[in-house]
């Protein structure tokens, strides 16, 4: 039987297809850099994530709307806003980032699923910073072959590993910003501990840690600030929670400063 992953990439293929009939062109526009913030900071960096559903918990919240939600991400000192664009498993839009884009002055991340540089082309069509690349979706020479045409766009990219030989091909790559997802994307299950020990490694390789989902009490931003992270990806806990400042607080009151890359 196949995992959720598979079944994301299959309705992939078929989105690809219709949008290599519209033959996008990139277009080169200036993004913003995420990256230049991690490098200039001391500070955790939060990406707050717009997440209406997801395969896991079904619906999170339908009511948000995503630019009181991005400007309230923004105005609580987030320093990016990832935004699900999948539709059929997230309930997501890329109409939702375009808008954020509009709204907020800090970084966007497109969050989807890239298997194909047409995908990268309409994020940057949409307005997006930053993309995601999982590695779990690619293997190794398809990896760097969208890693290296999305930094020729100028996105920065953040490449998604949740186990050592994943960790090891993103070094590999060059990836210079690394997620560790602490989500099973088989079992769902959430583990903070994936942090703990893929963090070592990629610190040593010279590129940011940044640690992705199941991350709501000051403990678990303790736990990962002290593996080495460089910024958290949180969306649940934000999107359920009834205003954001409370959750800045406990990322801002956790623990000691995290050392950079
Ligand atoms: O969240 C899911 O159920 C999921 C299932 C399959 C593939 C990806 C999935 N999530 C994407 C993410 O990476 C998370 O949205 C992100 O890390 C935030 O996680 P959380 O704070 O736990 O909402």
């Amino acid at each position: 039987m196949s995992n959720i992953l598979d079944k994301i990439l299959a309705e992939k293929e078929k989105e690809i297809e219709i949008l290599k009939s519209t033959a996008l062109r990139p277009i080169g526009s200036e993004k913003r850099s995420f990256h230049s913030h991690l490098h200039n900071t001391v500070e955790l960096a939060v990406i707050a994530e717009f997440k209406r559903a997801s395969p896991s918990k079904g619906d999170i919240n339908m009511h948000r709307d995503p630019v009181s939600q991005a400007l309230s991400y923004a105005q609580n000192g987030a320093a990016a806003v990832s935004v699900l664009t999948d539709q059929s498993f997230f309930k997501g839009d890329f109409k939702d980032l375009t808008l954020v884009k509009e709204a907020v002055n800090i970084p966007v991340l497109c969050k989807d699923f890239m298997i194909d540089e047409t995908q990268i082309i309409r994020a940057e069509h949409a307005g997006a910073d930053i993309i995601l690349l999982i590695a779990a979706a690619l293997n190794r020479k398809r990896l760097q072959e969208l890693h290296q045409f999305a930094q020729e766009l100028g996105f920065d990219v953040l490449v998604e590993v949740h186990n050592q030989a994943e960790a090891e091909r993103a070094i590999d790559i060059g990836a210079k910003l690394i997620g560790i997802n602490n989500r099973n994307l088989t079992t769902f299950h959430v583990d903070i501990a994936k942090t703990e020990e893929l963090a070592p490694k990629i610190k040593k390789s010279g590129a940011y840690v940044i640690s992705e989902s199941g991350l709501k009490t000051s403990e678990d931003i303790e736990r990962v600030k002290n593996a080495g992270a460089n910024g958290i990806l949180v969306g649940e806990a934000f999107m359920t929670a009834d205003g954001v400042s409370e959750m800045f607080d406990r990322i801002k009151c956790s623990g000691k400063e995290h050392s950079s890359a």
